[in-house]
């Protein structure tokens, strides 16, 4: 067995998740453009071509037969490249676009065949939309543009007001309030349209392509803020993007569209690593897994092996019964203090010290969400696993040189540029 391996001295019990009430159902959604929808459909299911059925009917198939689900809270990604659907779809479901046939329920409301007056409702209450270039009215100022959605529902102004300075904070753009839409850089204009969107409070946000104006920099901040919001706030987020790397670093979920279907609905981890076909494969050919597997895919769990209290003879004799090389130490409260390696183990039972003695405290750690990439230097540095901890220092598990090597090579990673 590898020296690299550990085992810990605590029991780790995996949280118990409860089913979640999907807030989006999304059933057989067709859209078609033009004027021969039922003619374009039927040369669809003849195994025509999108180019074909157009040429033929002046028609084009948007979208066909669409289903899925979105889960309260979820982040769930449309990509695709350029002309697959995604905006069509995102449309359809605040019904800015009319689907031709199919259903769309939001929160147990069915909306393709809602009247005109629900319908608002529902989209002033449930939905907030964000757009890649802003919509900013530009003679207004960024207070009175984030305030607009209330006004037009007659909300009161000092009310509105205070309103939108609330949520002016929110992404952190306080002491903005009077400038007006030119004077800010393209970051901070979408920044005012998060806050648009958040002022009525709606439990789902509709966002098209929202940062890919952006310069790369600032993409990559607008990025971890959306996170952080999302974190807080616990809004639904549909997110459009044709940008691998962003449906990568944002999505619960991902649903890859061509053509107008999905060809496949996943984790990031899923679609990376089990594309359904060919055409996920390719798309996915260049991504750099280091950046997205993280210490949590590769960690071995904490298990139990014996009470802290015991003497280094009773460590000593565990990683030799275990053949590993070191076990982490923890506290009653998981609380992780240290690591006993297998040489000072051997070293404390020639000298008949005892285990507090031998405990390294200086353990290299990490979080489950820390991505390979950020690993590789420390575990190339340590001959001994690095300790996997949760925010408030309790040991989950560790991750050794030799799970994060597999775990490349498993992925057809170059290991040895690497190691
Ligand atoms: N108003 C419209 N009239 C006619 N065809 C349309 C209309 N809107 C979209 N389409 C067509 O529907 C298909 C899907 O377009 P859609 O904009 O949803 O794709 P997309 O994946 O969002 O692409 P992009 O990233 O370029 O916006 C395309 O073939 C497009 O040409």
């Amino acid at each position: 067995m590898s020296q690299e391996e550990s085992i810990i001295v605590e029991q780790v019990t995996e949280e118990e998740t409860a089913p979640v009430e999907p807030i989006i159902r999304v059933r057989n959604l067709t859209r078609v453009f033009g004027d021969e929808p039922e003619k374009a459909i039927e040369l669809y299911r003849a195994g025509r071509s999108k180019q074909e059925i157009f040429e033929e009917t002046g028609s084009t198939v948007a979208l066909i037969d669409i289903s899925f689900e979105v889960a309260r809270a979820e982040i769930f990604v449309l990509m695709g490249l350029s002309g697959s659907g995604k905006s069509t779809l995102l449309r359809c479901i605040n019904r800015i676009i009319e689907p031709t046939s199919g259903e769309v329920w939001i929160d147990g409301k069915e909306i393709v065949r809602m009247g005109e007056e629900e319908l608002r409702e529902i989209r002033r209450r449930k939905l907030g939309m964000i757009f890649q270039n802003f919509a900013l009215l530009p003679h207004r100022t960024v207070l009175e543009n984030i305030a607009f959605g209330l006004e037009i529902q007659g909300v009161p102004l000092e009310e509105r007001h205070r309103k939108a300075r609330e949520m002016l904070q929110l992404v952190g753009l306080g002491g903005y309030e009077d400038s007006m839409p030119d004077e800010l850089s393209g970051g901070m204009k979408q920044r005012v349209g998060l806050a648009r969107a958040l002022t009525s409070d709606p439990d789902i946000l509709l966002m098209d392509e929202a940062f890919s104006a952006l310069d790369p920099l600032i993409r990559r901040e607008m990025q971890d803020e959306l996170l952080d919001l999302h974190q807080r706030l616990g809004k639904t987020i549909i997110f459009v993007t044709h940008d691998l790397d962003e449906a990568l670093k944002l999505g619960d979920r991902i649903a890859l569209m061509k053509d107008g279907v999905i060809v496949q609905i996943g984790t990031p981890e899923e679609i990376l690593t089990s594309p359904e076909n060919e055409y996920v494969e390719r798309f996915v050919a260049d991504v750099d897994l280091t950046r997205v597997l993280t210490a949590g895919d590769v960690m071995r769990r904490a298990e139990p092996v014996a009470q802290w209290t015991a003497g280094p003879r009773v460590a000593l004799h565990l990683m030799e019964e275990h053949d590993i090389s070191c076990i982490f130490v923890v506290s009653r409260q998981r609380q992780l203090r240290g690591r006993v390696t297998l040489d000072d183990a051997v070293e404390a039972v020639r000298k008949g010290k005892r285990l507090d003695d031998i405990l390294i405290i200086d353990v290299p750690k990490v979080t489950p969400t820390t991505s390979l990439s950020d690993i590789i230097s420390l575990v190339v540095k340590n001959p001994y696993p690095v300790a996997v901890v949760d925010d408030a220092g309790r040991l989950l598990g560790s991750v050794s040189r030799g799970a994060v090597l597999a775990a490349l090579a498993r992925k057809g990673e170059d290991t040895n540029a690497t190691a």
